[in-house]
């Protein structure tokens, strides 16, 4: 019998592994970086944004996320440059967030954990569609931003935030046109990268991370915000979706490579 996962006890990430071996891999995301143990590479190239507004579909709650969907049917929006071969297409991005401000990011920098994180999905079109990129080592490409609660929050968060009503419980779909989500970048593309994995099952490990080290300030009540969407259906009694983050996975050996001093 198909029991979904998730992130309860009888679900979560340490069950994942039962039907998703791959869980259990030498390559999982998220890691801990540490900047005692991160290679500083001035080989690295900086990386390039270059998203059509146009190219924004909709909006959704999944259940398991709040999710802004891209047309990626050419090379419209793309991210290029840093560690990346060629141009790799935005398909979508997403939030993990925690149950408090103080937690809910997936990557954990020298033992902090920030309120929530924020990933760019993006696949390289070598591959004929999304679904060989995700069997493939350099298929998929993630840029992943902090998101830090202080007082002066990023305004640019707002259209998103404001859109959570409109998709309050797992299901529900809005339409989201014009918009460029590098507006939500922080001034800094100083960045970490490294080879992992997805952070939900099936776990593929076809990532090239790209881990900004500046977070994006968001308010305590955005925060709020995100945690006012419901994992269940219109119909159900409500569970509020939080904590939809996996907890740091061994390294191995794989290093982390740092573009900055
Ligand atoms: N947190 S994350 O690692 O950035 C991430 C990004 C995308 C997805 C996703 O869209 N999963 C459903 C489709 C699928 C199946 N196999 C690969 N993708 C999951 C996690
Ligand atoms: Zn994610």
């Amino acid at each position: 019998n198909y029991y979904p996962w998730g992130y309860d006890s009888d679900n979560g990430p340490d069950q994942w592994h039962k039907n998703y071996p791959i869980a259990k891999g030498r390559h999982q995301s998220p890691i801990e970086i540490n900047n005692k143990e991160v290679h500083y590479d001035r080989s690295l190239l900086p990386w390039f944004a270059s998203y059509d507004p146009g190219a924004a579909k909709t909006i959704l709650n999944n259940g398991k996320t709040c999710r802004v969907v891209f047309d990626d049917s050419f090379d419209r929006s793309v991210l290029r440059g840093g560690p990346l071969p060629g141009v790799y297409r935005l398909r979508q991005l997403h939030f993990h967030w925690g149950s408090s401000d103080d937690h809910g990011s997936e990557h954990v920098v020298n033992g902090v954990r920030y309120a929530g994180e924020l990933h760019l999905l993006h696949w390289n079109p070598k591959y004929s569609n999304y679904l060989d990129a995700v069997r493939r080592t350099d298929g998929i490409a993630v840029l992943a931003i902090f998101l830090q609660v202080g007082e002066t929050p990023k305004p640019e968060m707002k259209r998103i935030l404001e859109e959570i009503n409109a998709i309050k419980t797992k299901g529900k779909e809005a339409p989201f046109p014009n918009f460029d989500p590098s507006i939500l970048f922080p001034k800094s593309h100083d960045y970490w990268t490294y080879h992992g994995s997805f952070t939900t099952p099936p776990c593929e490990e076809c990532i090239t991370w790209i881990i900004l080290r500046d977070p994006i300030i968001v308010s305590s009540d955005q925060m709020a915000k995100l945690r006012s969407l419901s994992k269940n259906a219109e119909n159900e009694p409500n569970l509020p979706l939080v904590d939809n983050w996996r907890p740091t996975q061994p390294r191995y050996f794989r290093m982390v490579s740092a573009s900055f001093l």
